[in-house]
């Protein structure tokens, strides 16, 4: 049953609470079972049944136990076909690489600033000292 492949337009009549299929990194998973049982709640499960939900599943941070939850739902994988929207690239870190970039140049702005306080601070304390 598990390798059963599905197209968007099989997966896309999985949508209601009772039959709710959805596609996660291109595998599809049953999530009927477990929609009552979802911590973070149904309406989140009912509003990608039927679609892509690796975005929503991944911005969320899920832990490893909800990734074998997950493991036990699936029941196929997706079959792409022409005109199917685009695969979810997500890249895990590609937001925080960037953050860091933004923080890196921040950084450097932060030294320069340390820095040419520091020396004002110097100049300050040796005329000081010069005129007593
Ligand atoms: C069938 C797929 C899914 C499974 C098996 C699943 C499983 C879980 C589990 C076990 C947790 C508890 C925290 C953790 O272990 O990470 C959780 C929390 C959560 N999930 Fe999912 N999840 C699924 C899909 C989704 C989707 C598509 C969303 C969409 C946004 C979502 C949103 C959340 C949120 C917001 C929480 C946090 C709840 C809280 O801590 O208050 N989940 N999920």
């Amino acid at each position: 049953m598990a390798d059963k492949e599905f197209t968007y337009s099989d997966i896309s009549a999985h949508a209601t609470k009772k039959d709710l299929f959805l596609v996660i990194h291109d595998k599809v998973y049953n999530a009927s079972s477990f929609v009552d049982e979802h911590p973070g709640g149904e309406e989140v499960l009912l509003d990608v049944g039927g679609q892509d939900a690796t975005e929503a599943f991944e911005d969320v941070g899920h832990s490893d136990e909800a990734r074998e939850i997950l493991e036990g739902l699936l029941v196929g994988t997706l079959k792409r076909q022409e005109g199917d929207p685009k695969p979810k690239s997500y890249e895990p870190g590609s937001v925080s690489s960037s953050d860091a970039g933004g923080l890196g140049v921040g950084l450097y702005a932060l030294i320069l600033i340390g820095g040419v306080l520091a020396f004002g601070a110097y100049q300050y304390l040796q005329t000081k000292q010069e005129s007593t």
